[in-house]
């Protein structure tokens, strides 16, 4: 049982071959994209200008839409009917995309619900999953009644609720202000470290995917492609610290270069 384990753990969790996206209007989103998101929990951001398909990886890996050419497959997790993968998906997007009419607590209960899951009985890990994101004394409030950070977090109690493996977030705090933005930053960096989850996250943010990331992939545009693969060798937890240190303007200093690469459609060598 134990080497079954072991073994199941050295598989990647998700595993992008070659993929291709071209939209019905013959827009090629992405082309021969290759990426192995490892068992080992891991926060990789895909960091790129607007139009290099980001977003349509995300949803790609979501099973949300469709590629066009390629694979992506989830080599320990078993398919459903449509081939979509059972593994737990928890995403997040960059509006929090609340229902107005229900309070926080259905709100997080939602996916639950959809599942056909009665509220008494999910309602302690509704309950945990607003703890987790410090919301538990708010369960009975309002979206209206609530800040813009709250609402995010609200949003990510809902993602987290169905205790996914992976987290998906498309440029969740680009909305936000700067302070709640840091904030909300630290939050999910205590959180991914807590709950052995997989976090794919989307943003235009240098400082924002180094602070956070072990894993920075940046990608170009036309086609929408994979320009580099880095990894970002600070330890965690991180802190105000790492935001002041000379190891993380290093690695804000390099991700720029690539990013400038990015957007000059260069390849050259680095
Ligand atoms: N449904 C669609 N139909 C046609 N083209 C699309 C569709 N969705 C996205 N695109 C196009 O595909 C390309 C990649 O878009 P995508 O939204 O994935 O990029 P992105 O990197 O996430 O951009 P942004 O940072 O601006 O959100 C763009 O040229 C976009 O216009």
């Amino acid at each position: 049982m134990a080497a079954a384990t072991e073994h199941a753990s050295s598989r990647p969790l998700i595993s992008i071959k070659s993929v291709d996206k071209i939209y019905p209007n013959g827009t090629e989103a992405l082309h021969n994209v290759s990426l192995e998101i490892p068992g080992k929990p891991q926060f990789v951001s895909l960091l790129g200008p607007s139009g290099c398909g980001k977003s349509t990886l995300l949803r790609m890996i979501s099973g949300l839409d469709r590629h066009t050419g390629g694979e992506i497959e989830w080599p320990t997790t078993a398919y459903d009917y449509k081939g979509r993968p059972l593994a737990e998906i928890g995403f997040v997007f960059q509006e929090p995309t609340l229902m107005p009419w229900a309070n926080v607590f259905d709100n997080v209960y939602l996916p639950l619900r959809l599942k056909r899951q009665t509220r008494a009985k999910v309602h302690d890990q509704v309950m945990d999953s607003l703890r987790m994101v410090g919301l538990e004394k708010f369960a009975r409030s309002y979206p209206r009644e609530l800040s813009g950070g709250m609402k995010m977090r609200v949003s990510i109690a809902r993602a987290l609720v169905t205790k996914p493996k992976v987290l998906l977030m498309d440029e969740p705090f680009a909305a936000l202000d700067e302070i709640t933005r840091l904030k909300l930053n630290n939050d999910l960096l205590a959180l991914w470290e807590k709950q052995n989850l997989t976090v794919i996250f989307v943003t235009h943010s240098v400082f924002e995917s180094v602070y956070l990331s072990d894993r920075i992939v940046v990608m170009a545009a036309r086609p929408g492609r994979i320009l580099a693969d880095l990894s970002i060798d600070a330890p965690y937890p991180r802190t105000e610290q790492f935001r002041t240190s000379s190891l993380y303007n290093e690695h804000c200093r390099d991700v720029s270069g690539w990013l400038k690469q990015a957007m000059a459609g260069v390849e050259d060598e680095h």
